[in-house]
């Protein structure tokens, strides 16, 4: 729906993508996480800085301008790979996949494992990486209850501390007038839920104003 929206990929292509960077991202994952965890002594570091940063320039002789990153698809497939929550090209996202799962509309659940770098309090994962995680998946249930909008507002309650390791990210649509709907989800670690969320998701005024002129009796899955 975005009027500047980039060129769409074939299917094919987007394959291919998929299959270079996946790998290529969580090696750089892998890096970061190495970075924080590593013991090795001064010189090692020094050396280290010196081979990624040959690496950066390398990878910045040809880049997209500005901050905006990959950000194309194939069809109603689209794949927001900078997102930094579900984005292949992301580093800094975990990965999470959310997926349809239960019953309840739109519903999508997430397996995910947080490690160092999302550390807050020692051992435990962070307070804001907690609402973001559950941003993205709220807004998953409403794009996939075919509802999808802007956060316009996200309440969340901690209701106990999160390890780090393995989570589980859950999320359904409660109810939805017109362009607003209501979403809830919860993060699950190993003794029940941590973070509870609820939010208020919202088709843009722009967005509602280019569904009419089009005559659009669908909304598409996503808005961009
Ligand atoms: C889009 C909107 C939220 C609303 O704009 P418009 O539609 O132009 O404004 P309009 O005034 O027409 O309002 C329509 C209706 O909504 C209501 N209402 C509005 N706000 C509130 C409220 N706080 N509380 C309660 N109600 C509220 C308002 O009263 C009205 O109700 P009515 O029709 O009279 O019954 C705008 O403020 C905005 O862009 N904010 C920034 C959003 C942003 O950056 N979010 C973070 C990025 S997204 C992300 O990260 C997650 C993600 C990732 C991936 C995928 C998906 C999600």
């Amino acid at each position: 729906m975005n009027p500047d929206r980039p060129p769409e990929i074939s299917p094919d292509e987007l394959a291919e993508q998929e299959a270079l960077y996946t790998p290529f991202t969580q090696a750089v994952r892998e890096l970061v996480d190495a970075t924080i965890r590593t013991t090795v002594d001064a010189d090692a570091i020094r050396a280290a800085q010196a081979e990624v940063e040959a690496v950066t320039a390398r990878l910045r002789e040809q880049q997209v301008d500005g901050p905006l990153g990959a950000h194309f698809g194939h069809g109603r497939a689209r794949q927001p790979w900078g997102n930094t929550v579900v984005g292949v090209r992301n580093p800094v996202a975990p990965p999470v996949h959310p997926e349809p799962a239960g019953d309840r509309l739109g519903e999508v659940h997430a397996e995910v494992v947080l490690g160092a770098a999302y550390e807050g309090p020692p051992g435990l994962v962070h307070g804001g990486v907690s609402s973001l995680l559950l941003d993205q998946m709220l807004g998953n249930a409403a794009a996939a209850a075919r509802k999808p909008g802007m956060t316009a507002y996200l309440n969340v309650t901690y209701k106990q501390p999160t390890p780090l390791g393995p989570l589980r990210l859950e999320a359904w649509v409660e109810r939805s007038e017109g362009h607003k709907t209501w979403a809830r989800g919860h993060v699950v670690g190993p003794d029940g839920p941590t973070v509870e969320a609820e939010g208020l998701f919202v088709l843009p005024r722009w967005a509602r104003e280019l569904l009419a002129q089009r005559g659009a009796t669908e909304v598409p899955p996503t808005f961009e």
